[in-house]
């Protein structure tokens, strides 16, 4: 006691402080050395880490929303396309790269290259199996060899197919056909249950109809009601400890039924494939048999396992759902407060296909899918302008060296020595917003897609190089043929509050909401039937 009593304790404060103030200026100082000096704010943690994204966006934190909110203005600001946020209090020094040279850069994920994707930042992708998203390095090309044959045109016409049966089943259940107008206050409800169903179909090879109820007979979850419940819950991975979603709250139960279900569901489906590969019959062209079957046509040591099997369908739903279902309400939206842009677009669909049976027209279409430039550019703008897949994050795993082209007007690049341990972000909507990429970036034109090749890089949206989204031509194509279907049929209308006016409709719903992925907030529209 009196031991404690005599200690000095102001002193050890001081000293106790001032532990703390050397500890913290090296931390900083060592951030400083670790990016080159580069411009870039100072803060007291690192963006997206976890302080950093519990504090709101201030003047001194970024927060979560900062790289929507401040897009316009930031790396105008710091005068460079590239900038390095230091924090002085915790987390990694981190870039933050809007120009595309650098983002090639540091997302190439070739064996030898110096950045990967951050364990920690991948853990809740893990959750079904390593898979294609996840992997890096050898293990990725070992995926990527087994995922990328499963993208063949069977499933590309596949996915036509199905976004085509969906549509005309939404118009038949939601009593569409005999209406002159109808109401959608949250267009989402109809985008993300169409690309549930088109991902269930295409990426599992189940039935999903437009009418399916959520309990299967025996009053368990339907297999479409755990994808739901998973795609919608898998945040709680993401965010929260792993007993946190053991805690007995009804939803919460729910998620885990759901995931349990999946899992036991999916093994029962790889064992089932295989016998039916290995019985020689007649194979659906789902990414998940396209995906056992390129495994079994694989040499032993290069063969996945069921548990990466499974990862990578998981995967897919995760990465292919949300994803293709913001961008469409996103479109939608767009739609809707461009009157003469839908009627570009309207006009372009009708000489396509529109006076064409709709049934025989079906593979006519997906042919003529190229010639829907229109209807392709009004939703690669949206993408453009909400980009669903944010942030690309990675992790400097050796110290590098960045070659960063030098500003517009000025030749050549400058090296800018990077150390190990350093984070950089790919800021998605940075780079969609980029003055050297588009002119007037904040506007809705998507004739700057006009004449462009769907498989260009200069659409970035999907990032670039060997690690782009392998799912582009797949995501396209839903979203042409949705599109296109509603054109022919529908004029879509802001769905106004009473006294509003266009440009307050837009002001209140044309805003981002993040969680996992980019989307624009609930999009109320109305649809008037053409005659
Ligand atoms: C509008 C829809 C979509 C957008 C905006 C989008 C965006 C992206 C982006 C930005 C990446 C790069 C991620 C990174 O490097 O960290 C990516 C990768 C990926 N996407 Fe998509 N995606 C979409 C649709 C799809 C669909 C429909 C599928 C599957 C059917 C899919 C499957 C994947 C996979 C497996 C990867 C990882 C590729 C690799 O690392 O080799 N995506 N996507």
């Amino acid at each position: 006691m009196n031991f404690i009593e005599n200690l000095n304790w102001p002193a050890i404060l001081v000293a106790l402080t001032a532990v703390l103030v050397i500890s913290r200026v090296n931390h900083f100082m060592s951030g400083l050395k670790a990016v080159n000096h580069l411009v870039g704010p100072r803060v007291p943690f690192a963006p997206l880490s976890v302080p950093g994204v519990l504090v709101p966006t201030t003047w001194w934190n970024p927060g979560l929303f900062y790289i929507w909110h401040w897009r316009n203005h930031f790396y105008k600001t710091w005068g460079s396309e590239n900038v390095a946020f230091v924090p002085w209090l915790s987390g990694r020094p981190t870039l933050m790269v809007t120009n595309l040279d650098v983002a090639r850069q540091v997302t190439l994920g070739a064996h030898r290259s110096s950045w990967e994707k951050p364990v920690d930042q991948s853990q809740a992708l893990l959750m079904f199996g390593m898979n294609l998203v996840a992997a890096e390095g050898e293990q990725w090309r070992k995926h990527r060899r087994i995922a990328g044959p499963a993208f063949t045109n069977e499933l590309y016409q596949m996915a036509w197919q199905e976004t085509y049966n969906l549509y005309n089943e939404m118009i038949e259940e939601e009593g569409l056909s005999a209406k002159d107008a109808f109401e959608a206050p949250v267009v989402q409800n109809l985008t993300f249950k169409l690309a549930l169903s088109v991902i269930g179909n295409c990426g599992f090879g189940f039935n999903f109809r437009w009418a399916e109820p959520p309990f299967s007979p025996d009053g368990t979850l339907s297999i479409q009601e755990a994808m739901r419940t998973v795609s919608e819950w898998h945040a709680l991975d993401v965010f929260c400890p792993k007993w946190v979603t053991k805690l007995p709250v009804p939803q919460f139960k729910k998620y885990r039924a759901a995931c349990d279900k999946l899992m036991d569901f999916m093994r029962a489906q790889v064992v089932e494939r295989r016998e039916i590969i290995n019985g020689g019959s007649q194979l659906k062209g789902d990414v998940f048999t396209m995906l056992v079957k390129a495994n079994e046509d694989e040499e032993e040591k290069l063969q996945l396992d069921d548990e990466e099997l499974i990862g990578n369908v998981f995967v897919m739903l995760l990465a292919g759902h949300e994803t293709t279902a913001h961008t469409l309400a996103a479109t939608l939206g767009f739609l809707a407060i461009h009157d003469e842009i839908q009627e570009d677009v309207h006009e372009e669909v009708m000489s396509v296909f529109g006076r064409r049976d709709p049934v025989t027209s079906l593979f006519l279409v997906f042919n003529d899918f190229t010639k829907l430039e229109k209807v392709v550019s009004v939703f690669y703008e949206a993408l453009r302008l909400f980009p669903a897949g944010f942030v690309l994050i990675r992790r400097a795993t050796e110290d590098t060296v960045l070659q960063v082209p030098n500003p517009v007007g000025q030749e050549g690049t400058t090296s800018v020595p990077i150390q190990k341990g350093t984070d950089a972000i790919v800021d998605m909507i940075g780079i969609q917003n980029n003055t050297r990429y588009f002119d007037e970036p904040e506007k809705f034109k998507p004739q700057r897609w006009y004449g462009i090749s769907n498989e260009s890089e200069s659409f970035s949206a999907f990032s670039v190089g060997p690690r782009a989204c392998i799912g582009r031509k797949f995501a396209t194509l839903e979203a042409v043929c949705f599109i296109a279907c509603l054109m022919r049929d529908w004029k879509v209308e802001p769905l106004l509050n009473s006294g509003e006016t266009k440009e307050e409709w837009k002001k209140r719903v044309v805003d981002a909401k993040m969680v996992l992925t980019l989307g624009v907030k609930d999009v109320p529209l109305r649809f008037v039937r053409r005659k």
